[in-house]
């Protein structure tokens, strides 16, 4: 075990870690429900999810009759509202997930997200579902700043140095996620159960997996790539 090749495996949240799929449905359909706009179906919204939730709104509104500013302003603090109140409701984990984090954790790896969700309704989301001391820090689209989530490396940056440095991984689900680890010099892994607004070979990940169960053996593989004897 002592030769595992990562110190560090980040995730993204929404899609990759956890399926949070009918709650983020059910706030864009409470804001299009405001705006007296038509709802949208779970597929339509999941390909607006993983630029944050401003960005899902917008894309929502865009596609229920079209991008109004006035009508934004009134209803994406609505939308956040009613998702921080709704945030763990039907949201859970993926098949396998639990026991993959375990065994990293056996394997002596320290774990990580970086979502491009609000800081304070991914560490709620991951609280609530007693998910939080298997992470040693969660950084969200908000915690570098504007204009810093990913895809841009800051995030990943500042996940590996909280993590204590070393040689990480990135697993997500979005191409703002193979985007950022690839800013950040970091290889990653795309989980095609994701939330994919795209076909998954064309995240440009070094690996893809399509369940939990692959995720340390991927992690394996990777590292024979990544550090030659
Ligand atoms: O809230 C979003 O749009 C994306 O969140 P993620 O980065 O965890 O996929
Ligand atoms: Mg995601």
């Amino acid at each position: 075990m002592a030769d595992f090749p990562f110190d560090i495996v980040g995730f993204d949240l929404d899609g990759t870690l956890i399926d949070t799929s009918a709650d983020l449905v059910g706030a864009t359909n409470h804001a299009l429900e405001l705006a007296g706009r038509p709802l949208l179906d779970r597929a339509a919204v999941m390909t607006m999810v993983g630029r944050g939730a401003r960005h899902m709104l917008e894309q929502a509104l865009e596609a229920s009759g079209g991008y109004d500013e006035a009508l934004m302003a009134r209803i994406y603090p609505a939308l956040l509202d009613w998702y921080r109140d709704h945030v763990s409701d039907h949201s859970r984990p993926f098949p396998g997930m639990i026991e993959a984090l375990d065994a990293l954790a056996a394997r002596g790896v320290v774990l990580g997200i970086v979502t491009n969700k609000f800081e304070y309704l991914a560490v709620k989301l991951i609280a609530e579902l007693g998910l939080d001391r298997r992470f040693a820090t969660i950084i969200g689209g908000d915690t570098m700043g504007k204009g810093n989530a990913k895809p841009s490396a800051l995030p990943l940056r500042e996940m590996i140095r909280r993590c204590g440095g070393g040689r990480a991984a990135f697993v997500g689900d979005s191409i703002f996620d193979t985007l950022a680890a690839r800013n950040a010099g970091v290889p990653s892994i795309a989980v095609s159960f994701g939330f994919l607004s795209q076909p998954v070979a064309e995240l440009g990940a070094d690996a893809v997996i399509d369940s939990y169960a692959e995720l340390v053996p991927a992690l394996e593989r990777l590292g024979v790539v990544e550090l030659p004897a």
